[in-house]
């Protein structure tokens, strides 16, 4: 099943637009994992399968691992993933972005050494630098295009003229691109931050049903409410709303998984209460 259609399903199975982040911080974790040679991989698990029930998808961030030289912490985290929650599509946050022939190895890396199914990416070097992850036509490619922090306007926020029409933010040329010319296979999805609900109600209105990987609720502040009535589809779905520390360190006692499951499960409800 191709990455589009396993969020499609999860969407509807789950009935849950949540994506939990999986960004381990091993100085956050509960006393339970002092000493563990391989903390970073259990306190992930044991979140994984404590808040399975409640998610649409799981979205670890590679920086997190690779800091740690958990690597193959990672690749196990994935595997076990597919193995226990089979149809839960796990999106590897790694924004990548370079020359294609550099592009092609990453590529490689996220779907085939670690098993995502799908990957972030940067679009800011073109075209030729997705097509790589364009290409996997069973795979996602979630390309920045509003990001949720604080300086995402910087250059995000530029006014671009492409000649043909007037100007528009750099960050809606993006969208349209993506919409119109990039997502030939119906496997592109776009990166929105929950703390810009002005800019999700554009880029809803210009890329039609194109999923959005939603950062930025929880920790980031972004307002939930605001998300889901600006940004979800007419179905009442297109979006994946994840939220890492929020979830992963509500509680550092022996119930952190628990409390991170009542986590994610509110976070289900709150924006299930308003699609
Ligand atoms: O625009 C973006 C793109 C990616 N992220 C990533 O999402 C999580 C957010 O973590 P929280 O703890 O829920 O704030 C993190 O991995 C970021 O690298 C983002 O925040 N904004």
């Amino acid at each position: 099943m191709s990455f589009m259609q396993a969020l499609h399903t999860r969407w509807e199975q789950a009935d849950s637009l949540v994506c939990v982040g999986l960004d381990p911080e091993p100085a956050k974790f509960p006393t339970q994992f002092t000493g563990d040679p391989d903390a970073v991989f259990n306190f992930c698990r044991a979140i994984v399968d404590a808040t399975a029930p409640y998610v649409c998808s799981f979205k670890p961030q590679i920086a997190h691992f690779a800091a740690l030289g958990a690597e193959d912490a990672l690749q196990r985290l994935i595997a076990h993933i597919h193995a226990a929650h089979p149809g839960t599509p796990v999106i590897l946050d790694s924004k990548r972005g370079d020359i294609g022939s550099t592009a092609q190895h990453y590529a490689t890396e996220a779907f085939d050494r670690y098993g995502a199914d799908a990957v972030t990416a940067n679009p800011y070097l073109g075209r030729d630098s997705v097509q790589p992850f364009l290409d996997r036509a069973d795979r996602g490619v979630v390309i920045l295009c509003r990001t949720s922090n604080p300086g995402a306007g910087d250059l995000q926020d530029l006014v671009v003229s492409d000649n043909s029409r007037g100007g528009r933010p750099l960050y809606q040329h993006v969208a349209e691109k993506v919409a119109r010319d990039w997502n030939g296979h119906g496997n592109c999805a776009l990166v929105v931050g929950a703390t810009w609900p002005e800019q999700l109600r554009e880029v809803r209105a210009i890329v039609g049903d194109v999923p959005f990987l939603v950062p930025g609720v929880g920790a980031q502040g972004g307002d939930v409410e605001a998300v889901v009535t600006n940004a979800k589809t007419a179905d009442g779905t297109g979006l994946v709303v994840s939220s890492s520390r929020a979830v992963l360190y509500a509680s550092n006692g022996a119930d952190f998984a628990t409390a991170a499951a009542n986590a994610a499960k509110a976070l289900r409800d709150e924006i299930n209460r308003h699609r």
